[in-house]
This record gives C-alpha cells, structure tokens and sequence, in this order.
C-alpha cells in the first residue's frame, strides 16, 4: 500500500504541532520518522492513523483520499496500528487479544459473533487459526493461553504487533515500539519487524530512537518543531547537519551522531519557529 501525505498542518491552541508535512511511503518500503521529544511524531502518527483529522492537508492510501475517514474505517482499508501504550485486554488471555485484531476484517464481526449467527462458528475458527499464526510469527506462542495482562512489557508489546498482524495489514503503523524495552527485547523487535519488511509489508515507525531505526528502515523523515528538516537514507540523515543541530543543539561539533540523541535532552522549544496558527 503507497502512503501520501501532502501538505498536512495541525494546530493546538493555535500552536502548530505538525506544519505544511508531506512525505510518500511506498509500497514495501519501511520509512521511520524521527525527531527529538515535541517534534510532532505522535501528532503525525494520528493524523495517518485516524485518531485525529488535519486542519489543511491530505493523507491518501492508493491514492484515495482518507483524512476525513474515523480510524476504525482506515482499519478496514487494511491500516494496523501497535500504540506505544501497551492496550491490552486484561482478562483475556493472549489468543483472545489477538483474535480481537481480526474482527476489524471479518464480514460478519462483533454482531454476529454476539448473535451467534449461521456460519459464526467456521468464522471463529478461521480466525482463531489466524491468531494463532500470529503469535507464532511474534515469538509468543508459549503465552497463547496464558492471562495478557502476565506478559513482560517485551512480549505485551510484541502482543500488540500480533493483533494487528491479525487483521492482516497492508499499511502498518508503529508508535515508538522499543520505547521502555530492554536491550534484549529491543533486539527481538527489531528482527521481528526486520522479517514484516522482507515479507514486503509497508510499515511507518515512529521512533525517539535514532539508533534503533538506523539499520531497520529504508529512508527516514526527520522533523523538527513540526516541520520536515530532512529526509533520506539512514546514511545520509545521520550525516545531515540540520538532523545534529536539531537532536544535539546547534553546537554540537559532532560531525556525526555518535550518542543515543534518546538520551540527549533536546534543545529547549524555540516558539518562534514552530509558527502560531493564523
Ligand atoms: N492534544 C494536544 N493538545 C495540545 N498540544 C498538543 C497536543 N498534542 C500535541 N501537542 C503539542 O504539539 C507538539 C508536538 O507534540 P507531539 O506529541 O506530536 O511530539 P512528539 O514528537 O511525538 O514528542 P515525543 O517524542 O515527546 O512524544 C508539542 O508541542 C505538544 O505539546
């Protein structure tokens, strides 16, 4: 699925949180969007998600318009979404939080699913089948019968890749996914979603951390105060001044960044520059 977003502005309060914003994905391609904390990658990622709707701007999958379409409706035109808060279901075990993923595609859904209707059944089995290759794929299958709300933050957070993998995706956006894990778990997520972009999934991940989109993602969008400061492919983004300046301060006389910028605490808001909205 090919991603546009053309001229996208959101304001709050007559701030700009993203500004004048265009970028296109396309199909196949893993593109991460970074920037330092107030950047307006989460504004960003809800605005392609559906979670918020833009002031000015279009955001289009294939080439159809959807900025004006509720999330669930993007869901349904094969847009997965893992939050970086873990949404688990608690009560419930694994299995069922990932069969829940799926009832966004089925043809029936929750109304039949509730009356229990002719064919509920094979549907259910169907999915249950699903999810449980999607645990599998996810490294989880251990956990299928285990309560959700047991699973380490590692293993919660791979618990949400499964459910949107399980409403088989085309598009998948991913919200700071290695935020709050341990090295280990960092690791096992980005080999995981390594392995969605080799099977040919487009996938948009939003991340604080620059080292760990460095060698996962094909090009990278950098935004800053809202804005697009730069864009590329990792090697050039990493060697881009403006990219430094934003993530170290300008005077940072690295010519590379050679710290983890998740660590560096960013340059204080300069108000002027992210522009009042009219
Ligand atoms: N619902 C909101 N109401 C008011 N201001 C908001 C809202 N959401 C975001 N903002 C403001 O918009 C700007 C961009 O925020 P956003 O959360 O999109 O940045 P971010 O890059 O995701 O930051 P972080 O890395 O800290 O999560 C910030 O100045 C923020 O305070």
């Amino acid at each position: 699925m090919r991603l546009t977003v053309d001229g996208v502005s959101r304001a709050f309060g007559g701030v700009y949180a993203v500004r004048d914003v265009s970028l296109t994905v396309e199909p196949g391609e893993l593109r991460a969007v970074i920037g330092p904390n107030g950047a307006g990658k989460s504004t960003l990622f809800a605005l392609i998600g559906g979670q918020l709707a833009p002031d000015t701007g279009s955001v289009a999958l294939d080439g159809e318009p959807v900025e004006r379409l509720p999330a669930h409706r993007r869901a349904a035109r094969g847009v997965g979404i893992v939050f970086q808060a873990a949404r688990t279901f608690h009560g419930m075990t694994a299995l069922e939080n990932v069969m829940v993923g799926a009832h966004a595609t089925t043809r029936s859904g929750f109304l039949s699913a509730a009356l229990r209707l002719p064919g509920h059944h094979r549907e259910e089995r169907h999915i249950r089948h699903r999810a449980l290759a999607c645990l599998d794929r996810t490294g989880l299958a251990a956990w299928a019968h285990r309560p959700a709300e047991e699973l380490p933050l590692g293993q919660q957070r791979a618990l949400q890749l499964a459910r949107a993998l399980c409403g088989e995706p085309r598009l998948l956006l991913l919200d700071e996914p290695a935020s709050g894990l341990r090295a280990a778990e960092r690791e096992h997520l980005a080999t995981l979603i390594a392995g969605l972009r080799a099977e040919g999934r487009t996938i948009l991940l939003v991340e604080h951390d620059v080292a760990f989109v460095m060698r996962l993602a094909d090009r990278i969008t950098v935004l800053d105060l809202g804005r697009v400061i730069a864009e590329g492919a990792p090697a050039e983004v990493r060697a881009d001044p403006r990219v430094i300046a934003a993530y170290l301060g300008p005077t940072a006389e690295n010519s590379e960044i050679k710290t983890d910028p998740a660590m560096v605490r960013p340059p204080a808001p300069r108000s002027g520059d992210r522009g009042v909205h009219p």
